[in-house]
């Protein structure tokens, strides 16, 4: 939205915005009877003294100041339509505000310390919209009985409970409620997250079978993660069985494995994931939040004396969890104690891990501060405020690392004593806050009626099942309506006791009833090994599917220089794998593992998660190709790897060099436009290939290599590079210089990158990412700092610059469309 700035505004539109200002100015107050709409936002305001006399304001922006007392004067603005208060320090909202606004309809209090509400907030009877997250509420009962209200985020706030009046079928008008970032117990934040429309089945539930019938579940989803033979599955195992179980070396996994087990009355869901990196890039999609994460570092192993070992058995693993689930409980085990010297080694190796950790994570966060502090010192760090609020939010993040636990995992008295140990933490509520469910009775009825069906074998062992089958199969079993079946299952899905991935088109209608049994259908293809299992593919295989060996060649070659896995060969895998499982269902299979004509539902799943794209196979030269015709507009590229069944998919993560993408790209040049987005603590793993998924997607003219890969959108050409080793990791886009006419349409393909990049950014909440174009000049080591960028739906982004030049700290002076987006023919027709 653009806005006007500062000299010949109308009477009734007042833009004061990033103002420096500590008080209303008095030309607005001589005004102060005209004024409908009053922005006031990035300010210094603490104050609003005068405000009561803007009596006809519909609209007030008075975000980001420095309020801490919400202004009573406000109570004056009668006609108030929209108010944002957001960003500021109030700590307390009196009564006897909000009765007078009586047409106030949005309002938007998130990024606060509110510990409470005013009970006469309820009076506020045209509100339709509030955001409150971000603040410190402990209860919501003051929003009880607003009539109108439609939309309310309570996101990151210290709820346990919500009040059920607030979702009465009937009373209420909610069609949006967003509660994550709460300890929510009643209901919990898994039932949140499927909206209103489960939450009103809960509480339905719940009054319909009474008070006394509701359990309180403690239930943890456990996840066992660390470098391989570490000893994970052995730790799962034997805490399983509660004596040592030895694993053999042959029998590592692969994949996830996941069990359940009950300990003192708290029911564990564990996931043992393989340590191997190649399998990294699917566990991202299992490691989810309010799950304990143990943590499985190798002591004998561990060398103190060398870095990349504390870099590759800890560090890696604290880091990528802390990206993903920034608030996550992490207990460290340290096993193969017994294969340690002494008694001294484990305590020095204990130590010293504990050690590196603590200074890792005080590290991460004065470098949060640092940052912040150099956006504060910054001229107008207004224009930096939601890089400030998100490096805020990100502080507020605690992830708990435990002390470490040494064990010997053939010693029946440590998996005891680990045992217990982890019983006491998670019965501990400050530590682990989210263990503990109320829930209605049905939703444990659901899941043993699925156990049931399974244990009767009217759903295969492989738990591969229609929606609709399980539904009428569920229904007879139980007391329930088929829309409280829907949301209980949708919790079942979330806390991990099934698969249903309702959201993907082509999977809704399929329940995954032993998500075990998906993830052996992942490993099948994102394996360690597989080149050993292409190479191994027997004949009668081949021909099944109309190949030669010398297809199989193919295959090995090209998966081996072009990360290219051939359908026939994924169709050939997953057939073996899902016959070793004893699966004879042929429509199944042919579901699963697709035909030359149809796709598979695994490559829409790995499509989906980004985990590979479909890749176009065969002969350069395409007969079907359109022919390109001078002076015709419309020409399309044909782009073969959609739907193309019988072509290939492409893993980028199995790429091994960049040679194709250099060779096209060419030279850097000095004048290119050239982007670098940091990342702090560092990429996440996988996030490179995910990025090149989501924009080859977008743009089917591309080259991808290792670490660097290269788009093109007419005659411009966009490069990518990754760089995640030492010193600071970033993302590089580059592009060349264009004609002064042109910088417009390469603007356009480098924010496409960068939306994109923003987009699969939310996959880490715990990332902070910064971006700088370098200095021009030869030899200067100088860069310019973007202002807020990342809401790039919301700002139009060809507002970010408006002066024509810049000048970097070492003061070389460079046109502002060689550093940010900017429209030169907007700005220059605008007379900005
Ligand atoms: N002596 C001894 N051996 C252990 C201990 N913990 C694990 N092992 C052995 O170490 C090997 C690797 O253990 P696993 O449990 O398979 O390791 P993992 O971390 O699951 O390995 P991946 O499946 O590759 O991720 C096995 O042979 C275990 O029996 C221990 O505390 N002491």
């Amino acid at each position: 939205m653009s806005r006007p700035n500062g000299t010949g505004q109308s009477k009734k539109d007042w833009d004061l915005s990033g103002k420096k200002l500590k008080s209303l100015p008095q030309s607005l107050l001589e005004q102060a009877e005209e004024a409908r709409r009053l922005d006031l936002q990035r300010n210094k305001l603490r104050q609003l003294s005068g405000i009561s006399n803007l009596v006809h304001l519909r609209e007030l922006n008075l975000s980001r100041n420095e309020l801490v007392d919400f202004p009573l004067e406000i109570r004056s603005l009668k006609l108030l339509e929209r108010l944002y208060m957001n960003q500021n320090n109030i700590k307390v909202i009196p009564e006897d505000i909000f009765p007078h606004l009586g047409k106030l309809h949005f309002l938007k209090l998130s990024t606060n310390r509110l510990p409470k509400l005013p009970l006469d907030l309820s009076q506020c009877h045209s509100l339709t919209y509030l955001n409150l997250s971000n603040n410190c509420l402990k209860d919501l009962q003051a929003l009880v009985g607003l009539p109108k209200l439609k939309e309310l985020l309570v996101e990151r706030n210290s709820l346990t409970e919500l009040p059920a009046q607030l979702f009465q079928k009937g009373n209420s008008e909610l069609t949006l409620f967003k509660a994550t970032g709460n300890p929510l117990r009643t209901p919990p934040e898994e039932v949140c997250d499927g909206g209103v429309r489960d939450i009103q089945s809960y509480f339905a539930m719940m009054e319909e079978e009474g008070p006394d019938t509701h359990t309180t579940a403690w239930t943890v989803k456990t996840m066992f993660l660390g470098s391989s033979m570490a000893g994970k599955s052995t730790l799962c195992r034997s805490l399983n069985k509660g004596v040592p179980m030895r694993v053999e070396e042959e029998d590592r996994t692969e994949g996830i494995e996941i069990s359940e087990m009950e300990m003192e009355g708290v029911r564990f869901l564990f996931w043992d994931f393989a340590g191997q990196e190649e399998y990294y890039l699917t566990h991202h999609v299992f490691i989810t939040p309010r799950a304990l994460v143990i943590l499985a570092v190798d002591l004998a192993s561990y060398n103190m004396e060398d870095p990349q070992s504390y870099k590759e058995k800890v560090c890696f693993w604290i880091n990528n969890i802390q990206l993903r689930v920034p608030a996550s409980v992490v207990l460290l085990v340290g096993t193969h104690c017994d294969q340690c010297q002494d008694q001294d080694e484990v305590r020095e190796k204990k130590r010293h891990i504990e050690e590196n950790v603590r200074v890792m994570l005080e590290e991460r966060k004065e470098v949060l501060q640092l940052q912040q502090k150099n956006l504060k010192d910054n001229a107008d760090p207004s224009l930096f405020s939601e890089q400030m609020s998100e490096l805020d939010r990100l502080m507020e993040y605690h992830l708990q690392v435990l002390e470490l636990v040494p064990i010997d995992c053939t010693k029946h008295e440590d998996i005891v004593k680990l045992k217990e140990h982890i019983v006491r933490h998670i019965l501990t509520k400050d530590t682990f806050p989210c263990a503990e469910r109320t829930l209605p009775k049905s939703y444990k009825e659901v899941e043993l009626a699925i156990h049931d069906l399974v244990g009767q074998n009217q759903i295969p062992q492989h738990g591969i099942v229609s929606f609709d089958d399980l539904l009428s199969d569920l229904i007879p079993h139980l007391e329930l309506g088929e829309e409280n079946v829907h949301s209980i299952l949708r919790y079942l899905h979330r806390i991990g006791i099934i698969v249903w991935y309702e959201e993907i088109p082509a999977l809704k209608d399929r329940v995954f009833v032993q998500p075990s049994f998906l993830i052996s259908l992942f490993k099948t293809i994102v394996r360690h090994d597989l080149v050993k299992q292409l190479e191994a593919i027997p004949r009668d295989a081949l021909r099944q599917e109309g190949n030669l060996l010398v297809h199989r060649g193919t295959w090995v070659d090209d998966f081996r220089e072009k990360g290219t896995l051939h359908n026939a060969a994924t169709r050939i895998l997953v057939r073996r794998e899902l016959r070793r499982l004893g699966l004879d269902d042929e429509d199944l299979v042919e579901e699963v593992v697709g035909s030359k004509t149809k796709e598979g539902t695994l490559l829409s799943l790995l499509q989906h998660f980004e985990v590979c794209l479909p890749a176009k196979v065969g002969s350069p030269l395409n007969p079907a190709a359109p022919e390109f015709k001078p002076g015709e507009k419309q020409w399309k590229s044909s782009n073969l790897a959609r739907g193309d069944t019988d072509g290939a998919c492409l893993f980028p993560s199995y790429l091994q060099d960049n040679r194709m993408v250099v060779q096209m790209w060419g030279e850097d040049k000095l004048d290119d436009i050239n982007v670098y987005v940091y990342f702090l603590p560092e990429v996440p793993h996988g996030f490179f290939h995910r990025l090149i998924i989501k924009t080859c997607s977008l743009y089917p003219t591309h080259w991808i290599g290792k670490d660097h890969c290269l788009l093109s959108s007419g005659d411009k050409l966009v490069l990518m590079r990754e760089d995640n080793k030492d010193g600071d990791p970033y993302i590089q886009i580059r592009c060349k210089r264009p004609e002064t006419s042109e910088f417009r349409r390469s603007w356009d393909l480098f924010l496409s990158v960068m939306y994109k990049l923003v987009v699969l950014s939310r996959q880490w909440p715990g990332l902070s990412q910064h971006v700088h174009t370098p200095c021009k000049e030869k030899g200067c080591t100088a860069y310019f700092v973007w202002r807020d960028w990342q809401d790039l739906t919301e700002t139009d982004i060809y507002d970010l610059v408006q002066e024509e030049k810049q000048l970097c700290r070492n003061g070389h002076t460079r046109r502002t469309e060689l550093l940010f987006p900017k429209d030169p023919v907007i700005n220059k027709s605008e007379g900005k």
